[in-house]
């Protein structure tokens, strides 16, 4: 038996849910790793010279014993996330510590403390077998995963399970992720795949799309609202091209930050007006590494109001961190709202406190998105009200080239990754709904 064989099943219309569970399964499968040997391969190189190609795997893989609640999946897609570089790169720190320390809290954990790490955190595919508990999922279901995995055994994660203290980010701080051809899962990460898209689209959205929904339009989050003006930093970008999408669809005004005329271009296209190129109007927020220009702010700011009609942003959507965060602190509005899931540029940020607390602005971290805010945002995918912004997708032999167009900035949207599915635009279930919402799928495609 091998992955030929499930990829055959997948592929005939006559398979049915007893077919798929009567599959044996393989011995091994292709997976994308990084290998715990390796981890000091780049020391004292800067981030930039770090070379996912050198560091990211192919490598053949067993497959993980199958526990109580979790679900293996047949991966066709994946997609390439900002984390899967962060661990080809070893920052902030080597993910094989999350491993070990997760493999620390019980017996069956323990799979995951390997000396390889199975990266990934996206996935479009097929339930090949449940774990003992799951009902809701059968082999045979044609399904994505979020990447939230919880214990939910202490009750601070009972109200919004991204505060369970065992929360971990699926193929990050947890082993056998979706950039490969069987990934394990909890059944609680699964959702229905939205039947309008192929496998590689539908596995594009998953995390950026999560993320962007909680940070921007969730209570827990921005909670923004009709009218407000949203800063968006890299609206073209991963969680930028969704984040775009939401202010748009929720009645808000986009003001997109971007950093060329082509990436303006895909921002206008969805419907921006908007539109900061960043290079053009060439901001130089820090004078040098250690000193800010608040003058730059101020110009940022100008630029902003001249957008708006001399409105400030209600909310700033953050995520570059230490190079704009000084700015986005400045540029919101009185009593608006900084929100923050990530520092590209640099964790240690600087900001002038008194724009802060003297005009009542307040700052919130996000992270991913709770299980309902991740099938909530996948529910619109679904129902074609937000749309997938992949632009290029790689076989799994070059995902390491992959992940380095996205480390260096050379990509737009989502990059994808095909992984059992043989070529491209296979998985359309429902032609109709495709042909609809087809333009907005395909915007940016090929850019
Ligand atoms: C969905 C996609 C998302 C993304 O792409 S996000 C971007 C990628 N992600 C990242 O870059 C994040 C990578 N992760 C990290 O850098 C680290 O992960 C953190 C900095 C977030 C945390 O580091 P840690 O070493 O886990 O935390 P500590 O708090 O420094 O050390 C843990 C020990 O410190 C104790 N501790 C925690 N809080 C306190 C406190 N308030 N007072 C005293 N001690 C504290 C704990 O208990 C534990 O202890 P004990 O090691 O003995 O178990
Ligand atoms: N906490 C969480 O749950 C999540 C965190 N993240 C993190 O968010 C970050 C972004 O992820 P993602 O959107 O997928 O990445 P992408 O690289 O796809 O997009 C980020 C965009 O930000 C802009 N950008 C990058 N650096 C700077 C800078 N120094 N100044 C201004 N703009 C900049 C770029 O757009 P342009 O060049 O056009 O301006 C870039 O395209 C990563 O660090 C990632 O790890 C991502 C998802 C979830």
């Amino acid at each position: 038996m091998t992955v030929k064989d499930i990829l055959d099943a997948i592929q005939s219309p006559e398979s049915t849910s007893a077919d798929f569970a009567a599959l044996p399964l393989p011995e091994s499968y292709r997976a994308i790793t990084v290998h715990k040997d390796e981890t000091e391969m780049f020391a004292g190189l800067s981030t930039r010279d770090k070379d996912p190609r050198k560091s990211i795997h192919l490598d053949d893989v067993p497959v993980p014993e199958l526990g109580p609640g979790e679900a293996l999946v047949a991966v066709m897609a994946s997609s390439v996330n900002y984390n899967s570089v962060w661990t080809s790169i070893f920052e902030p720190l080597s993910t094989f510590g999350f491993l070990e320390r997760y493999g620390r809290t019980n017996d069956l954990a323990k799979r995951h403390d390997l000396p390889y790490h199975i990266i990934g955190s996206d996935l479009a595919g097929v339930v090949l077998r449940t774990g003992p508990g799951v009902n809701a999922w059968q082999p045979g279901d044609e399904v994505v995963a979020h990447c939230l995995s919880v214990e939910l055994e202490s009750s601070d994660g009972h109200n919004d399970t991204m505060l369970d203290p065992e929360q971990r980010i699926w193929g990050f701080e947890t082993n056998f992720g979706g950039l490969a051809e069987i990934a394990l899962v909890k059944s609680n990460q699964l959702m229905p795949k939205p039947d309008h898209l192929s496998w590689e689209e539908a596995a594009a959205p998953g995390l950026v799309n999560s993320t962007a929904y909680r940070q921007l339009v969730s209570r827990n989050g921005a909670g923004m609202k009709q009218g407000d003006n949203v800063l968006i930093w890299g609206a073209s970008g991963g969680l930028g091209s969704y984040a775009t999408q939401f202010a748009l669809a929720g009645g808000a005004n986009p003001i997109c930050v971007v950093s060329s005329p082509q990436k303006a271009e895909i921002c206008r296209a969805m419907g921006a007006e908007a539109i900061i190129d960043r290079t053009a109007e060439d901001y130089k927020f820090w004078k040098d590494e250690h000193h800010q220009d608040p003058r730059e702010w101020k110009r940022f700011g100008k630029r902003i109001r001249e957008l708006t009609g001399g409105e400030d942003v209600d909310i700033v959507f953050e995520h570059p961190g230490r190079e704009t965060f000084g700015a986005s602190v400045y540029v919101t509005r009185k009593g608006g709202t900084i929100v923050t899931c990530a520092s590209t540029s640099g964790y240690n940020h600087e900001y002038d406190n008194r724009y802060l607390w003297m005009s009542l602005k307040r700052i919130i971290g996000s992270h991913f998105a709770n299980y309902r805010e991740a099938w909530e945002a996948n529910r619109l995918i679904a129902k074609g009200k937000i749309h997938p912004t992949l632009s290029k997708v790689y076989s799994m032999e070059e995902t390491g080239q992959a992940a380095y167009d996205v480390h260096r900035n050379l990509h737009q949207g989502k990059v994808g990754v095909l992984c059992l599915a043989p070529e491209e635009g296979l998985g359309v279930r429902d032609a109709e709904k495709r042909a609809q919402h087809i333009d907005a799928i395909n915007r940016f495609r090929n850019i």
